[in-house]
Order: C-alpha cells, then sequence, then structure tokens
C-alpha cells in the first residue's frame, strides 16, 4: 500500500517528522473490548526513547510521552480508530543548516529531493529513526490484541559491530529485553561502541526477535505469506538491510538432509524453518533476524554532492545514535505484532482456521 498507511486490516497510519510539532498515528480495525491504557503503550515507547544516556544512544532527550486522542474508554478499546500523538519537545533545528542543501550520504537525503524536489532538512524529517515513535505505539495496541489469544513477541540484539553475542536467553530479566546476550558481550559491545563512537563512527549489528503461541495455519497462501509480510515490516524500518527466517542464509550451504525439520511424535526436531512452511506457521516459535547497518550521520569527512550538483565535503554534526540497536529492538518487535494481527484478523475473515 502506498503512503503513510500499514496492513490491510489491523491498520497503522502515522504522521509527523522529526522537528515537527509532533508525530502520532492512527490504527484502525482493532477489535472493541480490548484492554488498553496509555500505560501498557508508554512502557513500550520507554524501550525506545532517545536521551536515556545508554549505550550507542542519541543524546536528544525526548521524553515520549504518548497521548491518546481516541477509541479508548474506560480502559478497552471501543472499536472506532485510536488516534494518538506524541509531542517533539526537544527540536534544535537550527542546528540543521549544514544539510539544508547538501546530502549525508547514506541517509535519505538524495533520494528525498530526488523524489519530491524539496525535503524537510530539520533532522531526517520523515526519513529520521523518529517516525518509528509511532510505530511501537501501533505495536502496543497490537500487542494488546494479541495477548489474550497467548501470542507473544520477544526481541533482542545478538550482535554488534561483528561481536556475536556467545549465548542467548531470551527469556531473562527485565534489562535483557535490550541485550539478550551474555554479560560479557554486552561489555565489549559497550567498549567497541566507545572506541567508535571516539572515533567519529558509527555500527551496525543484527537483531533476533521472536514470536510464541503463533497457531498453525497463519498466513496467506500466495503473495501474503507470513514470511513475506514479516520480511516487508522489517525492511520498512530504517536501517534495516537483510532479514532472515529460520536458518535464513545459512539454508543455502545446508544438505536438505540438514535443514528439513524432522516430525516426531513429540513434535518438530528442530526449527530451521523458524516457524514458517509455505508462508503458513507450522506452530513452532516464528524466528526471524534483522540486520541493521551503521548509522550514516558520522563525525567524520566524507564527499558528497549538493542540491546544485556541486562536489562538497561533509562532516555531520547534529545528536545521532551511534548504533540503532538498542532503541531499534522494540521498533522491531512492534512491526511483528502489527503483522500477526493484521495476520489473525485476515485469517477470522477468511473464516478458516481457529
Ligand atoms: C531507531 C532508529 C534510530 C536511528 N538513529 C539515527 C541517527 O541518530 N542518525 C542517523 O543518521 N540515522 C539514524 N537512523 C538510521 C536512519 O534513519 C536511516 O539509515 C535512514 O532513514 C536511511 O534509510 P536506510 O538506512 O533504510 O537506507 C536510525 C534508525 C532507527 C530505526
Ligand atoms: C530523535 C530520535 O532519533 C533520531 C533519529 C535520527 C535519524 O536520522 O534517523 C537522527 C537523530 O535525530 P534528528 O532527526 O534530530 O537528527 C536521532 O536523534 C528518535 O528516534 O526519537
Amino acid at each position: 500500500m502506498a503512503g503513510n498507511t500499514f496492513g490491510s486490516i489491523f491498520k497503522l497510519t502515522t504522521f509527523g517528522e522529526s522537528h515537527g510539532p509532533a508525530l502520532g498515528g492512527v490504527v484502525d480495525g482493532c477489535p472493541a473490548g480490548i484492554i488498553l491504557d496509555e500505560a501498557a503503550i508508554q512502557t513500550e515507547l520507554d524501550k525506545r526513547r532517545p536521551g536515556q544516556g545508554g549505550l550507542a544512544v542519541t543524546a536528544r532527550n525526548e521524553p515520549d510521552r504518548i497521548r491518546l486522542l481516541s477509541g479508548v474508554f474506560e480502559g478497552r478499546t471501543t472499536g472506532t480508530s485510536i488516534g494518538f500523538a506524541i509531542e517533539n519537545t526537544d527540536q534544535r533545528s537550527r542546528d540543521y543548516g549544514d544539510i539544508k542543501d547538501v546530502f549525508r550520504p547514506g541517509h535519505g537525503d538524495m533520494t528525498y529531493e530526488a523524489k519530491y524536489g524539496l525535503r524537510d532538512y530539520r533532522g531526517g524529517g520523515r526519513s529520521s529513526g523518529r517516525e518509528t515513535v509511532s510505530r511501537v505505539a501501533g505495536g502496543a495496541v497490537a500487542g494488546a490484541f494479541l495477548e489474550p489469544l497467548g501470542i507473544t513477541v520477544r526481541a533482542a540484539a545478538v550482535e554488534l559491530g561483528g561481536i556475536a553475542a556467545e549465548s542467548l536467553d531470551m527469556g531473562g530479566a527485565e534489562h535483557r529485553q535490550f541485550f539478550a546476550a551474555d554479560d560479557n558481550a554486552v561489555l565489549r559491545w559497550q567498549k567497541l561502541v566507545k572506541e567508535v563512537a571516539a572515533q567519529g563512527d558509527t555500527l551496525g549489528g543484527i537483531v533476533e526477535i521472536r514470536a510464541q503461541g503463533v497457531p498453525a495455519g497463519l498466513g496467506e497462501p500466495v503473495f501474503d505469506k507470513l514470511d513475506a509480510r514479516l520480511a516487508a515490516a522489517l525492511m520498512s524500518v530504517g536501517a534495516v538491510k537483510g532479514v532472515e527466517i529460520g536458518s535464513g542464509f545459512a539454508a543455502s550451504r545446508m544438505r536438505g538432509s540438514e535443514n528439513n525439520d524432522a516430525m516426531l511424535d513429540t513434535g518438530f526436531a528442530s526449527n530451521n524453518a523458524g516457524g514458517i512452511l509455505a508462508g503458513i506457521s507450522s506452530g513452532q516459535e516464528i524466528v526471524l533476524r534483522a540486520a541493521i547497518k551503521p548509522i550514516p550521520s558520522i563525525a567524520l569527512d566524507q564527499h558528497t554532492r549538493d542540491r546544485f550538483g556541486a562536489a562538497r565535503t561533509i562532516r555531520v554534526g547534529g545528536r545521532h545514535d551511534i548504533c540503532a540497536i538498542p532503541r531499534v529492538v522494540p521498533v522491531l518487535s512492534a512491526m511483528v505484532r502489527l503483522v500477526l494481527a493484521d495476520m489473525v484478523l485476515l485469517q477470522r475473515r477468511m473464516g478458516v482456521g481457529t
């Protein structure tokens, strides 16, 4: 679907720019009677919030307070559109004079200009990762719909700057929501981020997202395959450059005998399929990984061009993340929740399955 709306039945429309007065969204198609309050949405937003002073994170200090405007009455969804807004309170638009005419390599400046012939150069405008605040809010609404159905989604960083976690603990304590990795890997990540930031450079990583409790049979047979919809959802987030399902790229190097998940009396012997076969959920855990590129705004000289085609050098200032991890983690789980909510409703409309 073109424009700013995601989903076919459970839909999220987002609005807002990085340095405008506010961002927000409208969720359409959420059934009536779902228990939903602002606090639950706020909990998700707090995981993504900038300015928390943690590892690799922008200093822009936004409270990201959600204001629910419609569609919820006495703690339950009414079945009408759920509108919400999140104010921008810490813009420093004047800092962006440098990128008014000069394109940042790796960011959307050049392509927005090519598409629209103009752009909101204050921060990334609409292309800023700040837009993802509305996705997290929409994903929290989807989560409130999925939870009573027993469907839960978790996500965590599993690699940063090429350093993989040695062991994973997806079910661990709350702080591990961001870093499901062993503490040793987290320490090495922190050290690397500090070193690279001091050099004016940035880092990428890999995030794993898992959905549990998804019943077998979810997903449409041809174009709206569950894996296709999930991949598109993750790829719609800025800085995501690759998506794997189950064994993913590694499957290309396996034999069929290794990659197939044998079916035993007790269930599947393995989960190389990542919980999806022929675009339809198998009832196993859904396992996805997203490759996140390094943040494009770097404090190092780079060759570029300006809007008029002249060669220029740019060293990007402003308040930027060093790595999109950890803040992209809750964004990716939100996108998976949105897809699953949509697919559950699609399934109901088709009148098949449970
Ligand atoms: C949560 C999040 C935070 C981000 N923070 C920054 C940032 O501080 N500075 C920056 O230049 N890019 C940041 N990005 C990445 C850019 O938004 C992204 O690279 C840009 O929109 C270009 O899109 P592309 O990387 O998908 O091609 C962030 C992305 C996300 C999802
Ligand atoms: C403010 C947020 O992150 C921003 C994501 C971002 C980018 O280019 O993606 C650039 C920086 O902001 P600005 O648009 O002011 O340059 C980050 O601070 C946020 O996520 O809430």
